[in-house]
């Protein structure tokens, strides 16, 4: 199978540059935390970035015996070089305001000291330097092929930031993380580059020169250099570092470094005697080294550490996704070749599990003793005997043909077949996208035009790589050549994840409102309570429904309502006993059972019942009084459901059941009509703390809570206490 040349790249480089990126993001993630831990010393005095030049160097000059340079870090902290009045010779940080010594300069903790120079060279010097110098550009390749990878998934470039689909955990958040973290990549790897290349000395050099601004005046003007004006306009977060004069010589100057400019200052008279702009090459060598360690931003540092510990995560993710497609990749060896087989199948795939939909077919047709011949929809060619042509085709990006497939349209158009092939296309794709098996109908399409291919039977759609739909497929192909074929069904690749499977081990016959219940046992152990959902999506369809479930011993029942339309609820009446089918439990905490009120009131119409037939018979519940009330059409409506309530009543868990039928001719009542007639009960579950619980139709709930609503407000004389009510209602 080809693999597009932008995955290709993006492999390449990361298996070749693994073990150093690896290293980089370990150590990366360490060295994030320095900054932070420096940042966090209590050495930053506040206000003193607006404090001017001119009050801490006279603080300084008053307080020490001599000051030989001055230097304020990332952090802002202010670093002095001094000989104390006790003739010592330190360097420690000050309070700028005072000149006082306020604390030691911060040791590099052998942790950090390590992480660097593992970091930087590897423990390799200038060869290890090298090294991170070339990977940290691949790294900035591999975030450029990632790009062109995502935007291929997602369809172009256009759609770059729109929704991701979620197939898989690993691509998924490859690509979801891919494009948060991919300006911090940028700029970490940039940066790492332009560091090497300053460290190799390979960066242009900087052409800026000492300007003179004014001749240094032989005559002292001033002799006081706290009244000097230059100083007095330049603020402590202008600088970096000021070196005093050596000597009262007047050729020694005060070194001014500022972030954007280098000054010599008269020491007598306070002129500017010289001065040099920052170059660019200066300037970003401060950028890159601000952006590539975080030093004095706590938060760009997080965002480091973060893009550090993205990239262990990429690294993980990566190679799992690789493992995996290699899991899927299925190998078929042809007996035949493409000039003596009768029957060709053509694969279209990106991620390689068509392939095993068409191996399956291969091994049914060889075992039928056909000549089959299966190949790559890329190398169509000529087919001497072929009079059979099955293109099995996923779809990717948004609608595009899968890398192996991308010359197929232009192919076919140039090569012309000796035969007249039937054929017959299988898209294999997920309605997830909205070009649900886009690229078979392209291929159907192409195949329809031509002169050489005649239809078979028609386009078949699979979705989610559905075995069942493929079965359906197999079968009226089969029907259509008069052949009986048996096919395995393709092997999922190991650590796919399957949905949970359920037995269906009970199924009533349908009732005059057209309901019926289902009694589903879990075939693995699984942890659900009565209240929570059972998502079902049936074969072919994307949208899932929902049913609240009714927890009895250890099975699902669920009551469902056959719409005329309904897919899921005509999928569902199709069931037999012991069929076997997919589905997903929900945690709907919101709507289980309360675990402290003594008194629980359940409200319910039609199908809703569902989660209160569970609550009432499960013997582990705390005891407390349940009252259900229960509408439906008729009386026959709810004989589905008498056997589970008599059982209910039978073990004490049921204090008390009231029906209504709207369309019993001596009733004609609703569910509201029965609260009203039970005013007093419900009014003291209200008192007293109990839970009322609905589930149903919205209207119906609508129109209960306001019969509560009067309840609470004529009986206790208050508003309905909403928290004392849990709905779960469609
Ligand atoms: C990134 C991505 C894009 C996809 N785009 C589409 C699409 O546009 N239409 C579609 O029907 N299926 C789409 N699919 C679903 C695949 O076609 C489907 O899962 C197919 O069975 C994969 O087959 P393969 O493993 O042989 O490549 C996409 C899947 C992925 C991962």
């Amino acid at each position: 199978m080809t693999i597009s040349i932008w995955r290709y790249s993006h492999l390449t480089l990361a298996v070749s540059t693994s073990i150093f990126i690896l290293l980089a993001a370990l150590t990366g993630v360490v060295l994030a935390f320095e900054p932070i831990s420096n940042q966090l010393k209590p050495y930053a005095v506040k206000d003193a970035q607006s404090l001017t030049l001119d009050k801490t160097i006279a603080v300084l000059k008053a307080e020490y015996d001599e000051v030989i340079q001055i230097e304020i870090d990332k952090n802002d902290f202010v670093q002095a070089d001094v000989i104390t009045k006790a003739g010592d010779s330190e360097t420690f940080y000050v309070n700028p305001f005072t000149g006082k010594k306020i604390g030691a300069i911060i040791e590099k903790a052998p942790i950090f000291k390590f992480a660097t120079n593992l970091h930087r060279s590897l423990f390799l010097k200038s060869t290890g330097r090298a090294i991170i110098g070339v990977v940290s550009f691949l790294l900035f390749l591999m975030t450029v092929s990632g790009v062109f990878l995502i935007a291929k998934r997602q369809g172009g470039f256009k759609a770059f930031f729109s929704k991701i689909i979620k197939e898989d955990f690993n691509p998924y958040y490859h690509s979801i993380l891919g494009r948060y973290t991919l300006i911090p990549i940028v700029i970490v790897t940039v940066t790492g580059v332009y560091l090497s290349l300053e460290k190799f000395s390979l960066l242009p050099t900087d052409s800026h020169r000492h300007e003179v601004v004014v001749m240094p005046s032989a005559k002292a003007l001033q002799n006081n250099t706290d009244g000097f004006n230059v100083f007095k306009s330049i603020t402590l977060s202008d600088v970096a570092h000021v070196e005093f004069p050596f000597s009262e010589d007047e050729e020694d100057y005060f070194i001014l470094k500022l972030h954007d400019r280098e000054l010599f200052v008269n020491q007598n008279n306070g002129t500017v005697v010289s001065e040099k702009k920052t170059g660019f090459v200066a300037l970003a060598s401060g950028w890159s080294l601000f952006l590539h360690t975080g030093e004095g931003s706590v938060i760009w540092s997080l965002v480091l550490l973060l893009t550090a510990l993205s990239i262990l995560f990429f690294m993980y993710s990566g190679f799992a996704m690789t493992l995996n497609r290699r899991k899927k990749r299925v190998k078929i060896e042809n007996k035949f070749n493409k000039d003596t087989a009768e029957y060709i199948i053509l694969v279209g795939s990106e991620t390689g599990s068509t392939f095993g939909f068409a191996k399956s077919l291969y091994n049914a047709l060889m075992a039928q003793g056909k000549s089959v011949f299966v190949s790559e929809l890329n190398q169509y060619t000529t087919y001497k005997k072929a009079k059979h042509l099955v293109v099995f085709t996923a779809t990717y990006g948004d609608g595009e043909a899968p890398t192996n497939a991308t010359n197929f349209e232009r192919l076919v158009g140039e090569i012309p077949q000796q035969n007249t092939l039937q054929y017959s296309v299988v898209g294999f794709g997920s309605l997830a996208y909205q070009g649900y098996c886009k690229y078979a109908l392209i291929v159907d399409a192409l195949l329809q035009m031509h002169y050489n291919f005649v239809p078979n039977i028609k386009l078949h759609k699979i979705h989610n790589q559905s075995v069942e739909a493929f079965n359906y497929w197999v079968s009226a192909w089969s029907k259509s050549k008069n052949l009986t074929l048996d096919v395995e069904a393709p092997l999922k690749p190991k650590g796919t994840k399957s949905k949970p499977l359920f037995k269906v081990v009970n199924k009533t016959e349908m009732n005059t409102d057209a309901s019926f219940l289902v009694e589903l046992e879990p075939a693995r152990k699984s942890k659900f309570t009565s209240g929570d959902l059972l998502s079902i999506t049936p074969e072919n369809e994307s949208v899932e429904r929902l049913y609240s479930i009714g927890k009895t011993d250890k099975n699902i029942i669920l009551s469902i309502k056959k719409h005329e339309f309904g897919i899921c609820s005509n999928y569902l009446n199709t069931l037999k006993l012991n069929d076997m089918i997919t589905a997903e439990i929900k945690q709907n905490k919101g709507f289980h059972a309360p675990t402290s009120a003594k008194e629980v009131v359940m409200i319910a119409n039609g199908t809703g019942i569902a989660p209160f037939l569970g609550m009432v018979n499960n013997e582990n519940r705390k005891p407390s009084k349940n009252y259900l009330f229960w509408g439906g059409r008729t009386k026959e409506s709810y004989k589905l459901y008498s056997k589970l309530i008599d059982k209910a009543f039978n073990s004490r868990n049921l204090s008390g059941i009231y029906l209504s039928f709207s369309k019993e001719e001596s009733q004609k009542k609703y569910v509201q009509n029965s609260l009203v007639e039970k005013e007093d009960l419900i009014a003291r579950v209200l008192k007293n703390n109990g839970i009322i619980m609905i589930c149903g139709s919205i209207a119906m709930m609508n129109g209960v809570l306001e019969v509560l609503e009067n309840i609470s407000y004529s009986k206790l004389g208050k508003a309905l206490n909403m928290s004392q009510i849990k709905t779960d209602c469609y």
